[in-house]
């Protein structure tokens, strides 16, 4: 093959990807570009926790060389659905890490939560670019998870919506050198509730996202804005900007994604319908542009684009997170892994909305108490902090009813 990806008869040889968390909401919006541009992608690995018919379903579409199921038990109905292929089969935490570093150009990592660190983070050691959806790696372990990426010389593609709108906001220019770096939040589904209507919300009301649709932790992430708290550490990782200059707007259209301001005063911004197919293609693209299904923008349609300062007395999730960046240290670490075990029960009907932040608060007081929110110094300590903290969560909320 040619040094610029052609093969020498002149046709460029199609990019081999990696998709892990290929049944979920990213993955899915992911495979829908994927085989809409057969020539230019070949799909080498799958990967997944527990929906098996899926995941066997996408490998008799796709047909990767690898696909990996998290929960052992899947193996055996996957292996008996993809008889007569030649797919090579594995299960368990070393298969997922296995499929996330196959030999490709382009890991798309799309695990939810901090399940997602450890093979991204192989990947990354690899060399591997990383077309990032998975927040919860940066927040998890932000400063070692980046160094891993600059010492292999990875490249890490912001797929996020606000950070792939701030990425391309930005045009090229340092983020260094940059004024402001400002993020939009819908507001979720309870952005005009009271705090007291918020405190008892349904599981079925948090999961009524007003734009988007996705899976349930973020949905749910985005109904407290813990969501956003999350996206202002992951954009001070990413673009390496501090505290300081990051900040959120609440603009219920979700059309205006990012914006950057500079110090002439230009403001710059990022902007689509709310379709993950737009961020999702700009990073499997990159740098060139695919041509994507979604709908296209109509400002004239739309009509009116608002924005509001958010409310941290209503939403104590985002005021949290904004805490645990300016503290820094391993609290981001501690909010991350109390967070999905908050939710998680939540979604179990064991403990009311307002419970979520409550717990992730409650973490955070027994972890500077303990002095265990010191700074991770490699990737291992940071998840060492995130299984101290979830299994303490858990044994927590076990016995919580509601
Ligand atoms: N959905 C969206 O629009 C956006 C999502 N993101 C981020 O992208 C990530 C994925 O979100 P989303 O697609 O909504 O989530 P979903 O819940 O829809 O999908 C999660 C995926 O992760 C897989 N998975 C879960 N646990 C494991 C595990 N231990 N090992 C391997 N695979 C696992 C699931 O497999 P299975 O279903 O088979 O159990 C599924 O494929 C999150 O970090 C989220 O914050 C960011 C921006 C937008
Ligand atoms: C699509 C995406 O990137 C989500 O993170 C989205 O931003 C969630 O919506 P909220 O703005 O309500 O958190
Ligand atoms: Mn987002």
């Amino acid at each position: 093959m040619a040094s610029n990806g052609e093969t020498t008869a002149g046709k460029r040889a199609p990019q081999r990807v990696a998709l892990i968390g290929a049944t979920g909401s990213i993955g899915k919006s992911t495979v829908d570009l994927l085989v809409r541009n057969p020539d230019r992608f070949s799909v080498v690995s799958l990967a997944a926790g527990r929906d098996h018919a899926e995941l066997a379903r996408l490998a008799i579409l796709l047909r990767p060389e690898f696909v990996a199921i998290r929960d052992e038990s899947g193996f055996e109905p996957l292996k008996e659905a993809l008889v007569g292929t030649n797919i090579q089969i594995g299960a368990g935490r070393e298969a997922v890490i296995e499929a996330a570093t196959w030999d490709a150009d382009l890991l798309v990592s799309a695990i939810v939560g901090a399940a997602g660190v450890e093979p991204t983070h192989a990947a990354l050691q690899l060399g591997r670019d990383v077309a990032l959806a998975n927040k919860e790696c940066l927040v998890c372990a932000g400063a070692p998870f980046m160094r891993a990426a600059r010492e292999a010389g990875a490249r890490l593609l912001p797929m996020d919506s606000e950070h792939n709108a701030i990425a391309q906001a930005l045009g090229g220019a340092d983020p260094a050198t940059i004024e402001r770096m400002i993020i939009t939040a819908s507001g979720g589904p309870f952005r005009t509730w009271s705090r007291e209507a918020i405190e008892k919300a349904t599981v079925a009301e948090a999961l009524n996202h007003p734009n988007w649709s996705m899976g349930p932790k973020i949905t749910v992430d985005s109904a407290t804005m813990m969501n956003k708290g999350l996206e202002l550490i992951e954009a001070h990782h990413l673009f390496g900007v501090p505290a300081e200059k990051l900040d959120v707007v609440v603009h219920p259209q979700s059309i205006v994604h990012g914006l950057v301001a500079f110090a002439d005063g230009a403001v710059t911004a990022g902007m689509a319908v709310p379709d993950m197919r737009v961020p999702i293609a700009h990073c499997l693209g990159f740098p060139e542009r695919l041509d994507a299904p979604t709908p296209r923008l109509d400002l004239a349609q739309i009509a009116t684009l608002t924005f509001e300062r958010p409310d941290h007395e209503r939403f104590p999730a985002l005021a949290l997170a904004l805490g645990a960046l300016a503290a820094g240290g391993g609290l981001p670490t501690v909010l991350n892994a109390a967070n999905e075990i908050a939710v998680e029960a939540f979604l179990a009907g064991r403990i009311a909305f307002g419970d979520i932040a409550r717990h992730a608060a409650e973490a955070i007081d027994i972890a500077e108490k303990n002095g265990e929110a010191k700074e991770p110094a490699s990737v291992a300590e940071a998840l060492a902090i995130d299984h101290n903290v979830r299994d303490r969560s858990r044994r927590v909320l076990a016995t919580s009813r509601l």
